[in-house]
C-alpha cells in the first residue's frame, strides 16, 4: 500500500516514542561510515562562521549527513553537558549555549571524530594552532565557536540526542572514489 502523508507522520511519531538509547547502535558506524556531531555555537552563528566551517569539512572530504539550525532547550543542553554539571562555569555555559540558534551537524568519513577534533583545535583557543577553526576565529574558552564530539562513543550519544533517525540522510557522494 502506498504510504499516505498521514501514515508517514504516524511513523515519525512512533519513532519519537522509541527510547533514545535504542537508537544509538544505528548511528554507531565505523570505518568510512564513522560519524561525528559538530555544532556551530551561538557565537559562531552570530559571527557568520557557518559557511566557512561547512566549507572546511566539505573540502576535507567528509560527507554531510544532517544539518539544522536549532535553538537548544536547557533540557537538551543539560543532557549534552551532563558530565560538566559540577564545573564552576556550568551555568554560564548553559546560558551561552541557549542564547541563540546553534547549527547542529553530523559529518561522516574515515576517522572523522579524531580528524574533526584536530580541525577544531584545542578547547581553549589560546592553545589552538592558527590553522584550526578555533585558532583562526576565536580567543576565549567561554566563546569557542564550535563543538565536536571527543570520541566515537560520545558522537553516538550526541547524534542520538540532537537528531531523530529520520533526519540522518543516506546518500551516495559522487566524489567518493576520489577521496577513498
Ligand atoms: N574554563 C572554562 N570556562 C568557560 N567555559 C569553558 C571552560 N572550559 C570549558 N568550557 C566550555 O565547556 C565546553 C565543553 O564543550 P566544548 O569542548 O565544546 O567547549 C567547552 C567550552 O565552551
Amino acid at each position: 500500500m502506498k504510504p499516505t502523508k498521514r501514515s508517514l507522520r504516524d511513523l515519525q511519531e512512533l519513532e519519537d516514542l522509541v527510547p533514545k538509547q535504542a537508537r544509538i547502535d544505528e548511528t554507531g558506524w565505523t570505518g568510512v561510515n564513522e560519524r561525528t556531531f559538530i555544532a556551530v555555537k551561538p557565537d559562531g552563528v552570530q559571527r557568520k562562521l557557518v559557511g566557512e566551517i561547512v566549507r572546511r569539512f566539505e573540502k576535507r572530504g567528509f560527507k554531510l549527513v544532517a544539518l539544522k539550525l536549532v535553538k537548544a532547550s536547557e533540557e537538551l543542553l543539560s543532557e549534552h553537558y551532563w558530565e560538566l554539571r559540577n564545573k564552576p562555569f556550568y551555568s554560564t555555559l548553559i546560558s551561552y549555549m541557549s542564547s541563540g540558534p546553534v547549527v547542529a551537524m553530523v559529518w561522516q568519513g574515515l576517522d572523522v571524530v579524531q580528524t574533526a577534533r584536530k580541525m577544531l583545535g584545542e578547547t581553549n583557543p589560546a592553545d589552538s594552532l592558527p590553522g584550526t577553526i578555533r585558532g583562526a576565529f576565536c580567543v576565549e574558552v567561554g566563546k569557542n565557536v564550535i563543538h565536536g564530539s571527543d570520541s566515537v562513543e560520545s558522537a553516538q550519544k550526541e547524534i542520538s540526542l540532537w537528531f531523530r533517525q529520520s533526519e540522518l540522510h543516506r546518500w551516495e557522494s559522487s566524489s567518493k572514489n576520489w577521496i577513498y
